[in-house]
């Protein structure tokens, strides 16, 4: 069957395939990897629509305390402009180990380099980004009916990170070839190749909230925007540096990510930062608890740029949320899961979900890059406490066999700031746990890693999903009048990248790293009509 297209589609010929593969240039439709042949899909010169069936089961207290479990359906229809946009990506905290890997990092693979390093040649990748360096499982081969897999990055058209144009904001005034030298992350060879064009990248001034961040921040505090405190100013000169770089650079959209120091948690106080309006009338009459990290959320929701919380500090008080919801803009985070808690979310779940009974967890690491001197200051570790150690919440409570009610392991989580090893860091885990019949295992794990270079992947990932995000609209099938809408403000389809995932109000957060990505992966699936991974392969099985 020929695939369903309503109109002859742009970029489609005889045979029903696609362009040739390649990324298409920013700005221009990029036309399907693969062409879904259903009645339910339809493609346009500038959409793929979908007709979706949801199936869930619903759950209730039946008779005797009997739970019926009801299949139910629900019918949406889903469009994705498939148009991809010439994309600014603007990080707060360019100057940083992460902001100027991953800046160094897109050049690289843009250029396709390779450099010298003490194992031999080194050529550009982009290992440990989900998008890039994973695939998905599109179906099965006719002829053997084994698995096909497709690159995660051609399930939808989506923005190429060699075509992103980076700018941003830092305290820190200097220019990005001396601040990549600061970060000690990167090898002088691979360097030497970027550093003209880095040299030529210079942070945009920012503000600075001393209170905010460890005292030990200041000496590289040499680029302000004037003003110790919240303001309407600041957040207006946010706005205008984030117009000024879309049209100097003319671009379709800007993606705002906060790679910046952590912060301390800002205080949830009524009146001053519970809703929208109170937030903003704060920011007006300069209060105190307004963090730097809320300013450039509340300037990026009214400005519509998609705001993304690298770290761990709770940004989104309330009324940051409230205002997103308002504005229809998105935002998400917090914290990126970049190393220790990323294998936590794996192996712990793995460890419930086969029926072991996980007693305690004690997560220990130094590092000596100045994210772990910022962490040093107590109420900045704070913050990365909290973020790393809710990760097991939901795991733990959706096992009432192994844990009763409030019972959740033990779990503590331990930073030090160790100068010596600089971007280096050390995590040592130890997992322990009841097995049968009363035996114990006890799981050790040291995982040494550059942390930034298992962040920078990260920081790409989210911008990539964040953008396709503004692209991707669904309405209940048949609704009467129903307009096509976005998806909630609060990104928690980002989760995967994140320690500390941010849901909309009053929804569950999901931190088990494989729902996380059959999440992601489900959910693009069904923006071409196809039916979620089950994973039950029934066709191997029943014959
Ligand atoms: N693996 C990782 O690297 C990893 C993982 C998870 C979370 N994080 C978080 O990402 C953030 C960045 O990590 P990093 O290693 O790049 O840290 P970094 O200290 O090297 O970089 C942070 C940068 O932010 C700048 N900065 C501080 N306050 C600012 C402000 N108000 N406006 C603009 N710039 C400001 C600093 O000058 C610095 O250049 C940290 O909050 C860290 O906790 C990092
Ligand atoms: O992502 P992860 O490896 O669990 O956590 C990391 C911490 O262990 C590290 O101390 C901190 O500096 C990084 O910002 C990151 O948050």
């Amino acid at each position: 069957m020929a695939p369903h297209a309503e109109t002859d589609a742009g970029s489609a010929n005889g045979d029903g395939h696609y362009n040739n593969g390649a990324a298409a240039p920013a700005g221009v439709s990029a036309g399907p990897k693969f062409v879904v042949n259903s009645p339910n899909v339809v493609y346009t010169d500038t959409e793929i629509r979908s007709k979706y069936t949801y199936r869930t089961t619903t759950v209730t207290e039946g008779e005797n305390g009997i739970r019926v479990a009801t299949p139910r359906e629900t019918v949406y229809d889903f469009k994705v402009e498939t148009k991809v946009p010439k994309l600014g990506v603007m990080l707060v905290g360019w100057g940083g180990n992460n902001g100027t890997t991953v800046t160094a990092g897109i050049m690289a693979n843009r250029r396709n380099l390779v450099w010298d390093t003490r194992n031999g040649p080194q050529a550009a990748n982009y290992y440990g980004s989900v998008v890039m360096g994973s695939t998905l499982k599109l179906g099965n081969d006719a002829k053997t009916n084994l698995d096909v897999n497709i690159p995660f990055h051609d399930v939808l058209p989506m923005v190429h990170p060699n075509d992103f144009v980076i700018g941003g904001w830092d305290i820190s005034g200097l220019n990005l070839a001396d601040a990549m030298d600061r970060a000690k992350v990167l090898e002088p060879t691979l360097k030497n190749l970027v550093r003209k064009e880095m040299a030529e990248m210079v942070p945009l001034p920012s503000i600075y909230y001393p209170d905010f961040i460890a005292a030990n921040q200041e000496d590289r505090a040499d680029n302000l925007i004037p003003g110790s405190k919240a303001c309407t100013a600041h957040v207006e000169r946010i706005r205008k540096d984030i117009r000024d770089f879309k049209a100097a650079n003319n671009l379709d959209k800007v993606i705002v990510q906060w790679t910046a120091n952590t912060e301390r948690f800002a205080d949830i106080i009524e009146g001053v930062n519970d809703t929208a309006e109170n937030l903003l009338k704060a920011i007006e009459a300069g209060h105190e608890e307004v963090s730097p990290s809320t300013v450039f959320a509340v300037a990026c929701i009214l400005e519509g740029a998609p705001f993304i919380n690298g770290s761990p500090q709770n940004t989104f008080v309330p009324g940051a949320i409230d205002l997103a919801e308002k504005h229809g803009a998105f935002i998400g985070g917090d914290d990126f899961k970049s190393g220790q808690t990323k294998m936590k979310s794996a192996l712990v779940d793995f460890l419930i979900t086969a029926g072991i009974k996980l007693t305690s967890i004690a997560s220990y690491n130094h590092l000596g890059n100045n994210d772990g001197k910022n962490l040093s200051s107590h109420r900045q570790f704070r913050s990365k406490e909290i973020s790393k150690s809710n990760v097991v919440d939901d795991m733990v409570a959706a096992n009432t066999v192994l844990y009763g009610e409030g019972e959740h392991p033990d779990h503590i989580v331990v930073i030090k700031y160790v100068p010596a090893v600089g971007d280096s860091k050390r995590a040592m885990d130890e997992y322990s746990a009841e097995i049968f019949l009363g035996g114990h295992q006890t799981i050790s794990i040291t995982n040494v890693c550059e942390d930034s270079l298992l962040a920078s992947p990260l920081i790409i990932d989210l911008v990539i999903i964040a953008e396709l995000m503004t692209r991707v609209q669904w309405k209940l099938h048949g609704a009467e009048g129903g307009d096509y809408k976005s998806f909630h403000s609060v990104l928690s389809v980002l989760s995967y990248m994140l320690k500390a995932p941010l849901t909309p109000p009053g929804t569950p957060v999901i931190n088990a790293l494989a729902k996380q990505r059959a999440a992601l992966a489900n959910i693009f699936r069904a923006c071409v009509g196809l039916e979620p991974e089950s994973d039950m392969t029934l066709e191997h099985k029943l014959f």
